[in-house]
């Protein structure tokens, strides 16, 4: 019988990675020299720009291929684990689900991701479910009491029948077979739903006297910004049980002390409490990280963990074990690209092959001591705190370890734990880890190990991806900078994976110097590249296309994505993210860097109405809101648009040649702008561009156009 519990192999693509590289990197020297060459000849304001944009592409393009450099892929097999170890052997496993807003996150979501962990295939005794309140809110501490008596019967419906999606919503939406308690096992949960959704005052519906004390601490003074530790253990194993007799899993809400006038480090300070509350309570060996909307999409996901953690041949640097963030509800042409593929995966497959995968935030199962002050590590000695988790002791303690003042001249967040200072916490803590020697793998299952959500509309798609451009600045631009302090302390290769990563806002700079100045010269007929008669036509041809090509190729024939999404979308986004959130983060974190401004971390929805649903679905962007981040990005679609326009009438005149590749690049950004030209004129919906926005975009570009013809006659 095999014991064989994982395998890795090389991607077969690695050497033709490695050639294309080669020969990628000679084209791009040769366009820098030529430049550089005309740059000492003919010095003008145009050349430098051009140099700057070109030099930025290269600097990303070059670093870029550390992703491609040894991408593995990775197997395991779980079905082998019971010959290495016996189930009683298994490690305890902590689950921390992180929440912070009851509107922006209903907690009847958060609740079906708890549901999908707690019914996992795995000993119950051995699981806890940790949940982090940053909200401080009663409904969902209510939920949570809900949650708890409804798992009762959830669980062991579900091993019962093999069923396969553990939360509930899921589940019931996909039509399931029916059993004979199916039509009851519904009917509660419908229930608990809309006890939960109503909005009712619900202390009436809280029986047992301990519960309904629970919320006597939400006093006239507690709000979520200030507020005492809450604790409350809504199941323990050592009394609960299931509605067949089996142990039910550990299931304890928390909502940690909160100061209005001490900042309290967003996601980061919350898993760095939940670390230490659960350490006392049931100090799990294996700690799960999962954001509110990750539900498991596959009950077996800990027994593929378990696959690393208790192998005996372990490597012991090994530090996490991260499940790929996988989204579901994704429109058929993901029109805001928010299945990020590339980050997660097919740049990781190349980190993996590297030190390891970063950690995404959430799907990450890590040794414990890695990120706590414990010194001994190893999953198999740590045993399993025995304590009775209600025990007054042990309640006093995790109080105080939940306060917000207990980190104070700690190394909590600065060496030990989730690391502070960034809103990025998830990838600087993935590469201290790295730094300090940790390893990690990238676990990939074919059937995705969770799902979550992703922003419905094209505002908190920007906002999003600005938010984490300016944690990505904040690690970057710090004493443990990835390029200075990384490229000495881990792989090279690796620390420029994350160099690329967190520089990645100033790609902003050749996006909007391309943007703009082919555009604005052309109007004013100065031609600026090569003519296609000369020689240095095909250098740039090469460059357009190979880039696009081989993104193509791993996106669409490698990654196994669709080509419409590639088109459509993935290479859109790219411009927006490059026209809009990349520059407002730059701009942000200067504003912050130079004492004018501060960060808040700005929490994604989770919740879509149904006109937003309906236009999602129909795959129409949903502009809607008067955001600044939407200015560049019309600003340039209308630019674009006269520019060729002018383009075309230049081509009337006979001047083809030499403004063939500046027409190119207008047309490329009009046929991308299309969704911007629709919700500017053609759509009468709600999610249609603001007047104000469109008027502002048309008003600005005549400027620049009169400013222009201006600076171009002196
Ligand atoms: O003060 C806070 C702020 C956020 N969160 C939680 O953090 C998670 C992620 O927040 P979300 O608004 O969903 O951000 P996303 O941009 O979708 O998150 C991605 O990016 C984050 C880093 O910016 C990572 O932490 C996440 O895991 C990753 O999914 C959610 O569960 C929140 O409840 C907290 O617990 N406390
Ligand atoms: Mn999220």
């Amino acid at each position: 019988m095999s014991t064989q519990l994982h395998s890795s192999k090389p991607l077969s693509k690695k050497y033709l990675n490695r050639i294309f590289s080669l020969f990628y990197t000679l084209a791009v020297s040769l366009l820098l020299l030529r430049h550089g060459h005309s740059l000492i000849h003919s010095p003008t304001p145009i050349s430098v720009a051009l140099y700057l944009a070109d030099f930025v592409f290269a600097f990303f393009w070059l670093t870029s291929q550390c992703f491609h450099w040894n991408p593995i892929e990775r197997k395991v097999f779980p079905q082998n684990i019971k010959q290495v170890v016996e189930e009683s052997e298994y490690p305890a496993i902590d689950v921390v689900i992180c929440t912070a807003d009851p509107i922006k996150e209903p907690p009847v979501g958060v609740v079906n991701t708890a549901l999908s962990v707690l019914a996992y295939e795995y000993p119950t005794e051995k699981l806890s479910v940790y949940i982090s309140d940053d909200g401080g809110s009663e409904t969902t501490l209510y939920a949570f009491m809900e949650c708890a008596m409804f798992a009762k019967h959830w669980i062991p419906y579900c091993k019962k029948h093999g069923v396969v999606d553990r939360a509930p919503e899921v589940y019931f939406a996909n039509d399931p077979t029916s059993y004979p308690e199916t039509d009851e096992i519904k009917l509660m949960y419908k229930n608990m739903k809309s006890r939960i959704e109503s909005g009712d005052p619900f202390l009436d519906r809280v029986t047992t006297p301990e519960f309904r004390d629970a919320f006597s601490q939400w006093t006239p003074d507690f709000t979520r910004r200030h507020h005492p530790t809450v604790i409350q253990i809504l199941l323990d194993n050592n009394d609960d049980k299931d509605v067949e007799g089996g142990v039910m899993p550990n299931l304890i809400y928390v909502s940690r002390e909160k100061d209005s006038h001490k900042p309290h480090n967003f996601k980061a300070g919350a898993l760095n409490v939940m670390l230490r509350v659960s350490g006392l309570m049931t100090n799990g060996p294996v700690v799960l990280v999962l954001d509110c909307d990750m539900y498991s999409n596959d009950p077996e996901t800990p027994l593929r963990a378990l696959c690393y953690f208790v192998d005996p041949d372990a490597d012991p640097k090994l530090g996490f074990v991260q499940f790929p963030q996988r989204f579901s509800g994704i429109n058929k042409n993901d029109i805001y690209a928010s299945e990020f593929k590339p980050e997660t995966q097919i740049l990781s497959l190349g980190m993996d092959g590297l030190l390891g995968a970063q950690f995404m935030g959430t799907g990450g199962f890590f040794k414990r001591c890695v990120i706590s002050d414990d010194l001994t590590c190893s999953v198999a000695t740590i045993q399993i705190n025995s304590k009775l988790i209600r025990s007054n002791d042990v309640l006093v303690s995790a109080h105080k370890v939940a306060s917000c003042n207990y980190e104070d001249h700690t190394k909590w967040g600065s060496e030990i734990g989730f690391r502070y200072g960034t809103l990025t916490e998830d990838t600087y803590t993935s590469f201290r880890l790295h730094c300090e020697g940790w390893k990690s793998v990238l676990c990939n299952p074919k059937r995705a190990a969770f799902l979550g959500g992703s922003p419905s509309n094209l505002n908190d798609a920007l906002t999003q991806a600005k938010r984490w451009y300016m944690g990505y600045l904040e690690i970057f631009f710090n004493k443990y900078c990835p390029l200075i302090y990384g490229v000495r302390s881990m792989k090279p290769l690796q620390a420029l994976c994350y160099t690329h990563y967190t520089l990645r806002s100033f790609w902003s700079i050749p996006i909007i110097i391309y943007g703009f100045l082919p555009q604005i010269t052309l109007i004013n007929s100065i031609p600026i590249f090569t003519k296609v008669s000369e020689d240095g036509f095909l250098l740039y041809a090469f460059l357009f296309l190979g880039a696009y090509g081989k993104d193509f190729l791993d996106f669409v024939v490698f990654g196994g994505g669709s080509s419409r999404r590639w088109w459509k979308n993935h290479q859109r986004m790219w411009l927006m993210w490059g026209l809009s959130s990349y520059p407002f983060a730059l701009l942000e974190w200067s504003l912050k860097s130079f004492g004018l401004s501060t960060f808040g971390f700005n929490v994604t929805s989770k919740v879509v109405d149904e006109e937003g649903n309906r236009l999602y679905e129909q795959g129409v962007v949903e502009f809607g809101v008067e955001s600044v981040l939407f200015y560049p990005i019309s600003v340039a679609s209308v630019i674009n648009l006269w520019s060729f326009v002018k383009g075309v009438m230049e081509v009337m005149k006979g001047r083809l040649d030499e403004f063939f590749v500046q027409i190119f690049i207008c047309g490329f950004v009009v046929v991308n702008s299309w969704p911007i030209y629709e919700g500017m004129v053609l759509r009468k919906d709600r999610g249609k561009m603001p007047l104000k926005v469109s008027l502002a975009s048309i008003g600005i570009v005549m400027a620049i156009c009169l400013l222009s013809s201006l600076v171009f006659a002196s």
